[in-house]
């Protein structure tokens, strides 16, 4: 493990900065190109660990993945197509991964053994494994089938009737991609909206699916084609810049080509409630994602409280926005959100220990966090905990220090965006 000497009391951040490519979009983009028939080619794929883990899945189930400077090029023939792997399928620190290629395993007729890092290790997964066995997949793990390593024997599956336990996409995208291999019409009730991205690529892909309310069928046996896809930025990395350049003294970014499929633009919500001074420009609805830019500046900012349908639409945001809060004018409460408790880290000890190393005023509730505004950040030595989205905040707190922060475990932050650093001094200039 190393650590590196983070960037502080930083006067202005000013710029203009492209996001890279959405790293949900990305996973999708080669799981249905290599489940579709023929070329997708796909343009702004996030260069990041943990899509490279999606892709290495993919090719040991036989696809043909090709990768130049510009472009991905995945050659699929159908779930048909995939084969029995020799080797286990290992998804590296990816819940995505892991959870969506399940669903497209369940289905297929062979043994495959799906294994992850240690963080993997401690995710739940018997979210996934449940319904996927009630549908016919044979599937075992550890303590019971709930923890990697997870051995597979995909079925020929029966169609589910399915109300999802927790408000989670990549339980209800497991299914979907199940559903899509199963004899007849599955539904899925999600108590919560959540992100729509596979419901989209299932579309761009020349399927059908449809959606009434909080209920979502799709019929079993349907041809995918292949598709052109370009991936607009993620908004969970533009998220990094719009809090600094919301908390960072003089300053403005425009954040160009950032995704604004409006079920992950919680954090928009949010800021502006807050107060920020934030606009989105050069919106664009043609695509089969919308995405636009972005410009904000400092703000004066007050505390709000963070809850209910909102969370699924800003579940990875939340690390960030305890630290915006951190700087707002009073108090603010961040409720409803226990699922931080299953992500790469339990996220709200992590937030809640390394910020109050930074002398934040911050405590951990059940289910979510309680921040008091205004604190003045100063330095000290904080980890990531091996999870990239509390490795970037932290660094975004450091720019508000005025003494040395050292930062334990940076490497992890390569999960979803390798150039982080570099925008960071680039903007910092
Ligand atoms: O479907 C996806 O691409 C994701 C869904 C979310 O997880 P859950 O489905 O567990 O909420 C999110 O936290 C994760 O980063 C990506
Ligand atoms: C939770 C995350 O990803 P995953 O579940 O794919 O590991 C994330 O990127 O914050």
């Amino acid at each position: 493990m190393t650590s590196l000497k983070l960037k502080t009391n930083i006067n202005r951040l000013f710029g203009e900065l492209t996001i890279p490519g959405d790293k949900s979009i990305s996973h999708r983009s080669v799981m249905f190109g290599s489940i579709a028939y023929g070329e997708t080619r796909v343009t702004n794929f996030l260069p990041g660990d943990d899509c490279y883990s999606t892709i290495s899945c993919f090719r040991k189930l036989g696809v043909t993945i090709e990768e130049d400077d510009n472009e991905l090029r995945i050659y699929g023939n159908g779930f048909e197509g995939l084969i029995e792997p020799d080797e286990v399928l290992d998804v590296g620190n990816s819940g995505t991964t892991i959870r969506l290629l399940m669903g497209i395993l369940a289905g297929r007729p062979f043994f495959s053994t799906v294994v992850g890092d240690d963080s993997i290790g401690k995710r739940p997964m018997t979210r996934v494994t449940v319904p996927l066995t009630n549908m016919g997949a044979k599937m075992d793990g550890r303590k019971n089938g709930a923890y990697t390593p997870i051995s597979l024997r995909g079925k020929r599956l029966t169609p589910i009737n399915y109300q999802l336990p927790v408000a989670s996409a990549q339980v209800k995208s497991a299914i979907l991609l199940a559903g899509l291999q199963a004899d007849g019409v599955s539904t899925i009730h999600e108590p919560a909206e959540t992100r729509d991205h596979t419901e989209r690529m299932i579309r761009k892909f020349g399927g059908e699916i449809t959606r009434d309310n909080q209920l979502i069928t799709v019929k079993g046996g349907q041809k995918l084609n292949a598709a052109t896809i370009h991936v607009p930025g993620d908004i969970s990395s533009a998220a990094f810049f719009l809090v600094a350049g919301a908390i960072v003294p003089n300053s403005e970014i425009v954040l160009k080509n950032v995704g604004l499929n409006p079920t992950r633009t919680g954090i928009i919500e949010v800021m502006k409630k807050m107060g920020a001074d934030l606009q989105i420009v050069q919106k664009d609805d043609s695509s089969f994602e919308p995405f636009g830019d972005l410009i904000i500046k400092t703000s004066a900012l007050k505390g709000t409280v963070v809850e209910g349908d909102l969370i699924p639409k800003l579940i990875d945001e939340i690390p960030i926005i305890a630290l915006l809060a951190t700087q707002a004018e009073g108090k603010t409460i961040i409720k409803n959100a226990e699922e931080l408790k299953v992500k790469e880290t339990n996220r709200i000890d992590t937030v809640v220990k390394e910020l109050s190393k930074l002398g934040a005023s911050i405590e951990a509730t059940d289910d979510g966090m309680i921040i008091q505004g205004q604190s003045q950040l100063k330095g000290g030595t904080v980890s990531s905990h091996g999870d990239h989205r509390i490795g970037m905040m932290l660094a975004i707190a450091a720019l508000l220090c005025d003494e040395e922060v050292i930062l334990e475990n940076p490497e992890a932050i390569s999960v979803s965006y390798p150039n982080f650093f570099k925008h960071i001094n680039y903007l910092a200039k």
